[in-house]
C-alpha cells in the first residue's frame, strides 16, 4: 500500500482526468439501473393496460438513457484510459532516469533481467490495474448497491430472494479473489524467471554456442516455461470456474423469484413487470460483485509491481553531487593520497593505500597481474564509485567537490569491454561528443586506426552497428571505443585495456597518434603488456590492491622487483617488450 501511495504522485498531473472517469461511469451506471424500471412500467403500465403512448414513451425514455449511457461510458474510457497511459509513461520515464543515474554500487544490487521486467512487464501491470480502477472500481459497488437499493425500492415483494442470492455470491467472490492473488503472484514470479533466463541467454548466446550448451539451454527454458504454462492454466482454470458458479447462484436465485413472484402476482399483490425487472437488477448485482471482485484482483497483482518499481524509484544514488560543486575548467593534474576502496565491506579491501601523482599533460601507464585492481582504480577518478578512505585530487580539488558534469565532461574513459550501441558509427562516436562535425569523426576514426576499416564498411560512418556490434571484431570494436574517446579531447583520458585485440604496430601508431593530438591532457594506460607503457612518464605496478612500484620504464627495471618479474614473464612468453 505504501508503494501504490508513493506512485501517486505521478497521477497528480492528470488527476482531472482521474476524477472525470468516475464521475461518467456513474452517469452510466445510474442509466443502466434506470432501465429495467422502465422496462417494468413498459410491461405494467404500457402492455397491461394497452396504452401505446405510454409504451412509446416509454421506449423513448430507455432510448435516451441508452444513449446518455453509452456517452458516460465512452467518455469514462477515454480520460480513464488517458490518466492511466500517462501515468505509466512518466512513471518509465523516471524510473529509466533513475537507473540511468545509477552508480557501480547501485547497479550491482539489481539483476538486468528485473530491470527490464521494471521498465516493461511492471509497468504495463500498473497501467492496467489504474485503468480498471478508474472505470471498474465505481462502477462495480455502484451496480451492487444501486440495485439493491432500487429492487428495495420497486421490487420490495421480492427482496428476500437477495438474502439468499447476495450472500453466497460474496463468499464465493471473496475466495475467488483470496485464490486468485495467490496464484497470480506465482504467475508473476515464474515471468520473471523467464525474462532474467531470456536476457541472460541471449547476452551470452556466443558463449552458449563455443560450448556447445545449445540443447542444455533450450532444456533448462523448457522447464521453467513449462512451470509458468502450467502457473497460467490454474489461474485461467479458476477464473473459468467461477463463471458457472456465480450463473448457478444467480439461476437458482431467478428460480426462486419466479416462484415467489407466482405465488404473489396470482395473489393480486404483485404485476408480472415487478418479476422481469428483479431479474435484470439480480444480473446487474451478480455482474457488479464479480467487475469489483476483477478490479481487486488486478490492484493485487498491481501491488508487486508498484513495489518493486518503488525500490528502484527509491534507491539512492551512491554518487551525488557536493552542496556547492566546484565547476572551475580541470586541468588534469591528478594525486591519489591514501586511498583505499572495497565493493563488499566485509571483505578484504580491493586498493589499499594507494598514493601517487600525476603532472597535467603526462602519461601514467598502470600494470599489474589480473584482478590487481587496475580497472578499479581508474573507476574511482571518474567518480564511477567513491573511495572508502583517502583522497583523490585533481588539480589539488578533491574530486569529490567537482560539479559531476564538470568532472566527467574533462574525461574520457574507454572501458576495457568496448561498450558500443546499437546505431551508427558516427552516433556511437558523438557519445563522445554530441556535437562533432563530419571532419572531427573521420579524425577521431584515423587517429586510433580505425578510419581505413570504417571506409570499407558499406555506407562508412552511417553503417548501423548490430547489438553488442557483434558485426565487428574484438580490435575494430576497440578502435571504436577509443575513436569516441579521442574525439572528446579531453583533460583526462583513460584508456583501460582497449589495445589487447589490437596488434603492437597498430597499438604503437595510436599512442603516437595519441600523443600529437592529446599534448596537453593526462593520459592514463590500463596494459597488460609492458611494451604498452614502456614509454610513459609514470608507471605504476599493482599487485593484489597494493601500489608495489611505481617510476619511469628505466627506474623500475632497476628498483623494482615485481616489475623485473613481469618484464621476464613476458619475455618468456614471446618478447612482448621489444614488439
Ligand atoms: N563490481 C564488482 N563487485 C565486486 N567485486 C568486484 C567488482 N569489480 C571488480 N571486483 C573485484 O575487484 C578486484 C579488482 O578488479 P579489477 O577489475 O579492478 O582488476 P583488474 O586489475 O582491472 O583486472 P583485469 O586485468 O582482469 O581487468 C577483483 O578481485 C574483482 O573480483
Amino acid at each position: 500500500m505504501r508503494a501504490a501511495w508513493k506512485l501517486s504522485k505521478y497521477l497528480k498531473p492528470y488527476k482531472h482526468f482521474a476524477i472525470l472517469a468516475p464521475i461518467l461511469m456513474v452517469l452510466e451506471v445510474v442509466m443502466d439501473l434506470i432501465q429495467p424500471t422502465i422496462i417494468q412500467k413498459i410491461i405494467d403500465e404500457g402492455i397491461a393496460a394497452n396504452d401505446t403512448p405510454h409504451i412509446i414513451a416509454m421506449f423513448a425514455a430507455m432510448m435516451a438513457c441508452a444513449i446518455i449511457g453509452w456517452l458516460g461510458g465512452a467518455g469514462c474510457s477515454y480520460f480513464s484510459s488517458k490518466a492511466a497511459v500517462n501515468f505509466a509513461s512518466d512513471v518509465r520515464e523516471d524510473l529509466y532516469e533513475t537507473i540511468t543515474y545509477f552508480s557501480n554500487t547501485n547497479k550491482d544490487r539489481f539483476t538486468l533481467g528485473k530491470l527490464i521486467t521494471n521498465l516493461t512487464n511492471d509497468i504495463e501491470m500498473l497501467q492496467r490495474a489504474l485503468n480498471m480502477l478508474l472505470k471498474i472500481f465505481v462502477r462495480g459497488p455502484l451496480m451492487f448497491v444501486g440495485a439493491v437499493i432500487v429492487v428495495f425500492i420497486t421490487a420490495r415483494e421480492l427482496f428476500s430472494v437477495l438474502f439468499f442470492v447476495v450472500p453466497v455470491l460474496i463468499i464465493c467472490l471473496y475466495l475467488f479473489i483470496k485464490l486468485s492473488i495467490s496464484l497470480f503472484r506465482k504467475v508473476q514470479e515464474a515471468i520473471d524467471q523467464i525474462n532474467i533466463r531470456v536476457q541472460e541467454n541471449l547476452a551470452g548466446i556466443r558463449v552458449i554456442k563455443a560450448f556447445n550448451c545449445m540443447r542444455h539451454q533450450v532444456e533448462q527454458f523448457a522447464g521453467i516455461n513449462q512451470a509458468l504454462t502450467m502457473r497460467n492454466m490454474t489461474a485461467e482454470q479458476v477464473i473459468a470456474a467461477l463463471m458457472p458458479i456465480t450463473q448457478f447462484v444467480v439461476n437458482a436465485g431467478i428460480v426462486l423469484a419466479l416462484a415467489l413472484g407466482g405465488i404473489k402476482v396470482e395473489a393480486g399483490v404483485m404485476e408480472v413487470g415487478v418479476i422481469v425487472a428483479f431479474i435484470n437488477y439480480l444480473m446487474m448485482i451478480m455482474n457488479g460483485l464479480m467487475s469489483s471482485s476483477n478490479v481487486l484482483i488486478q490492484i493485487a497483482r498491481a501491488i508487486p509491481s508498484a513495489e518493486r518499481v518503488v525500490v528502484v524509484l527509491e534507491e539512492l544514488p551512491e554518487i551525488t553531487n557536493a552542496d556547492q560543486p566546484v565547476k572551475k575548467e580541470i586541468r588534469g593534474d591528478v594525486k591519489f593520497e591514501n586511498v583505499s576502496f572495497s565493493y563488499n565491506k566485509h571483505v578484504e579491501p580491493v586498493l589499499k593505500n594507494i598514493s601517487f601523482e600525476a603532472k597535467a599533460g603526462s602519461t601514467v601507464g598502470i600494470i599489474g597481474m589480473t584482478g590487481s585492481g587496475k580497472s578499479t582504480l581508474m573507476k574511482l577518478l571518474a567518480r564511477l564509485m567513491d573511495v572508502d578512505e583517502g583522497t583523490i585530487y585533481i588539480d589539488g580539488i578533491p574530486i569529490r567537490q567537482y560539479d559531476l558534469e564538470t568532472l566527467r565532461g574533462a574525461m574520457a574513459f574507454a572501458p576495457q569491454k568496448a561498450a558500443l550501441f546499437s546505431t551508427t558509427i558516427e552516433e556511437n562516436l558523438k557519445y563522445g561528443k554530441m556535437d562533432a562535425t563530419k571532419e572531427e569523426i573521420r579524425e577521431a576514426l584515423a587517429a586510433s586506426d580505425a578510419y581505413e576499416f570504417v571506409e570499407k564498411l558499406d555506407k562508412k560512418e552511417q553503417h548501423v552497428l548490430t547489438q553488442g556490434a557483434t558485426n565487428l571484431s574484438g580490435g575494430q570494436k576497440q578502435r571504436l571505443a577509443m575513436s569516441r574517446a579521442l574525439i572528446r579531447k579531453p583533460k583526462i583520458l583513460v584508456l583501460d585495456d582497449t589495445t589487447s585485440a589490437v596488434d603492437s604496430i597498430t597499438e604503437k601508431m595510436i599512442q603516437s597518434n595519441m600523443k600529437k593530438a592529446l599534448k596537453g591532457s593526462t593520459k592514463f594506460i590500463v596494459a597488460s603488456k609492458i611494451s604498452s607503457i614502456k614509454d610513459a612518464d609514470l608507471i605504476l605496478v599493482l599487485e593484489d590492491g597494493r601500489l608495489v612500484a611505481q617510476g619511469t620504464h628505466e627506474e623500475l627495471l632497476k628498483t623494482s622487483v615485481h616489475y623485473q618479474e613481469i618484464m621476464a614473464s613476458q619475455a618468456e612468453k614471446g618478447g612482448v617488450l621489444n614488439e
